[in-house]
């Protein structure tokens, strides 16, 4: 097969890289909650700021860089970048990620298209949208919401994505391009990409430190542990058959919490100084929160942050970056799509 993944120059490489601006200060939530009243049973020690990554603030800043390209992309070529992104049933989790995306795409200057499918449409259905958005050159990046349900093989729907508009990087050409040395990936996934983008930002030194990496799925703990390992961080992945779990994350200096188990990694695993990114997603019951759940992370938060350096809020962390990520995944294949760079054989 006459394949190259390497005309990207840098997703998936060590600093440095050309495709984000460092922010020299990062916005820091300023205000910590004034104790006007001495609540009753003892609060946790609030979180000091300086603690905090604030992944909400650090994607507006993406999120404003990259819409000042779309207009110079505009003004200089004449384009657009274009999103597609397919959402097939209606889970409620997958309609509100699939309506943040193309707000996001709106507020950026991005043309967005959508593709909403009945959850018992036929594969082969499938592949018919995927193939008429690979076809379209308005189109630069194509997003297949998953999960899919049962009966479709999400294995052949993602290697129907043209490689050169994957934008998730899920592709397995460009999953197999980031574990090789010597080759880059044309995209690389956007939740372990926004992961790094989160150290590099807030200036946490990844080279020559241990890494834990918690959760092997493909879309975000094996390529977060690929990452680092790019990034000559020494890293070690626990799964949910590592049986000392603790043991492991309590010597890492840097722990990405990929696990999907609410508040698993508890404050004892943490370090002392470490850093910690908490990419979990999970609602927990609470009767005081106005939808009667609340969002926690795969790390119970207190106790970590009483350890950690840094740490990421759930929301406001790693969320918003994943979504700034495809943001800047499309703008680089519609870059790449203005300057006419040549197809790769595939
Ligand atoms: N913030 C964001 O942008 C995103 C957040 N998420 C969130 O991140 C989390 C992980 O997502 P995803 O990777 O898709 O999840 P998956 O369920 O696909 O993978 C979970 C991984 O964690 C491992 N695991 C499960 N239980 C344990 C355990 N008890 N101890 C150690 N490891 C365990 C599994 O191990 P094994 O391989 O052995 O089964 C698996 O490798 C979820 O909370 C999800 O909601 C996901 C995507 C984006
Ligand atoms: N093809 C595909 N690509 C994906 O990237 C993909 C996917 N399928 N399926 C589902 C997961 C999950 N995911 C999230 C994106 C944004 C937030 C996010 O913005 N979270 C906010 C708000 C959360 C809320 O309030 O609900 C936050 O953490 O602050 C979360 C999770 C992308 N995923």
């Amino acid at each position: 097969m006459a394949f190259s993944c390497q005309r990207q120059a840098a997703a998936g490489r060590a600093a440095p890289r050309t495709s984000s601006r460092r922010v020299a200060a990062v916005p820091r939530p300023v205000v910590l909650a004034a104790a006007a009243a001495a609540p009753a049973a003892p609060a946790p020690t609030p979180v000091p700021p300086s603690k905090l990554i604030d992944g909400k603030a650090i994607a507006e800043t993406i999120r404003s860089e990259i819409a000042t390209e779309v207009a110079a992309m505009k003004q200089q070529y004449g384009l657009t970048p274009g999103l597609a992104v397919v959402l097939v049933g209606s889970r409620k989790d997958s309609e509100t990620y699939v309506r943040s995306k193309k707000k996001a795409c709106a507020e950026v200057g991005f043309d967005s298209y959508g593709t909403d499918l009945p959850a018992d449409v036929s594969e082969e259905e499938l592949l018919k949208v995927v193939e008429a958005y690979n076809a379209d050159p308005r189109v630069h990046g194509i997003l297949v919401q998953l999960p899919l349900p049962k009966h479709i093989s999400e294995k052949r729907i993602l290697d129907a994505i043209s490689i050169e508009k994957d934008v998730d990087g899920f592709h397995p050409l460009n999953m197999g391009c980031l574990a090789m040395r010597g080759r880059e990936p044309l995209f690389v996934p956007c939740t372990p990409k926004g992961c790094i983008e989160l150290l590099e930002r807030m200036n946490v030194p990844i080279a020559g430190r241990k890494a834990c990496v918690i959760g092997r799925s493909n879309i975000v703990g094996m390529p977060a542990a690929l990452l680092l390992q790019r990034r000559d961080a020494t890293v070690t992945m626990v799964h949910s058959k590592t049986p000392d779990a603790a043991r492991i994350c309590s010597e890492a200096d840097i722990v990405i919490a990929a696990c999907g188990v609410a508040e698993m990694v508890k404050g004892d695993w943490i370090k002392p100084g470490a850093v910690v990114i908490d990419v979990g997603i999970n609602a927990k019951d609470d009767p005081t929160a106005k939808k009667g759940y609340r969002l926690v992370g795969d790390v119970e938060f207190d106790g970590a942050a009483a350890r950690a350096s840094l740490i990421t809020p759930v929301p406001g962390g790693v969320g918003p970056m994943t979504i700034a990520m495809l943001l800047q995944n499309t703008l680089e294949s519609a870059r790449r799509a203005a300057k006419g760079e040549a197809a790769p054989a595939h």
